[in-house]
């Protein structure tokens, strides 16, 4: 019977490579470590200088009988007004973020929705300048009750391809190739 090989199988030579697809490679790193330029998420564990502050925002797009999903203007006075967004809000301590948005699209559109009915799609990842943003974005089909305006400028039903003829926050655009994949133009 043969005895544990001692030769290297290639695999794991192979393994051994260093990797050089990242930019963030070592030295990029120590250079970053020794200068304090790279920032971190609030509360990481890293760099200790300009920590960025994380926010997390549930967002959902409702989609009607037709396809088409829901916008919402934001208000007068906010960040971003008069952009038009996906319904949603942000993470409060304690909550999961489902709970968020099923609370949020109660709060500004009237409508009761299960968590069941939402279905995970895609997320944002984008830097504004004083935080960054991290935004999951669901899709919702069923719902009970009418969808009023209640705490935004305008709603509008819109179809996938058509969304960017409205002016959305920057975080927005990654998210309508996702929406067009999946309900056509
Ligand atoms: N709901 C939602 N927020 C978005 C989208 N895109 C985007 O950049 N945002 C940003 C705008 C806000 O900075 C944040 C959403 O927070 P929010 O709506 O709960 O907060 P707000 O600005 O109304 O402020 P607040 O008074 O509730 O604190 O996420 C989007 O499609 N939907």
């Amino acid at each position: 019977m043969a005895g544990p090989s001692t030769t290297r199988s290639p695999s794991r030579e192979r393994r051994k490579q260093p990797t050089s697809c990242c930019p963030a490679s070592s030295e990029g790193w120590t250079k970053k470590l020794r200068t304090g330029g790279a920032r971190s998420i609030s509360g990481g564990p890293f760099f200790s200088e300009s920590p960025v502050k994380l926010v997390l925002v549930a967002a959902c797009a409702l989609v009607d009988a037709d396809r088409r999903v829901l916008i919402a203007q934001r208000p007068e006075g906010k960040q971003l007004a008069g952009l038009w967004e996906f319904p949603g809000g942000k993470v409060e301590p304690g909550e999961r973020p489902e709970e968020t948005l099923i609370r949020e699209l109660h709060e500004e559109l009237g409508i009761t929705v299960k968590e069941a009915c939402l279905a995970p799609l895609t997320f944002a990842s984008h830097t504004y300048e004083t935080f960054q943003l991290l935004m999951p974005l669901w899709i919702c089909k069923r719902w009970e009750g009418q969808v009023i305006q209640k705490e935004h400028q305008a709603l509008k039903w819109v179809r996938p391809n058509k969304l960017r003829d409205y002016a959305m926050p920057p975080a927005d655009e990654p998210l309508i190739p996702p929406l067009v994949d999946l309900l056509g133009g």
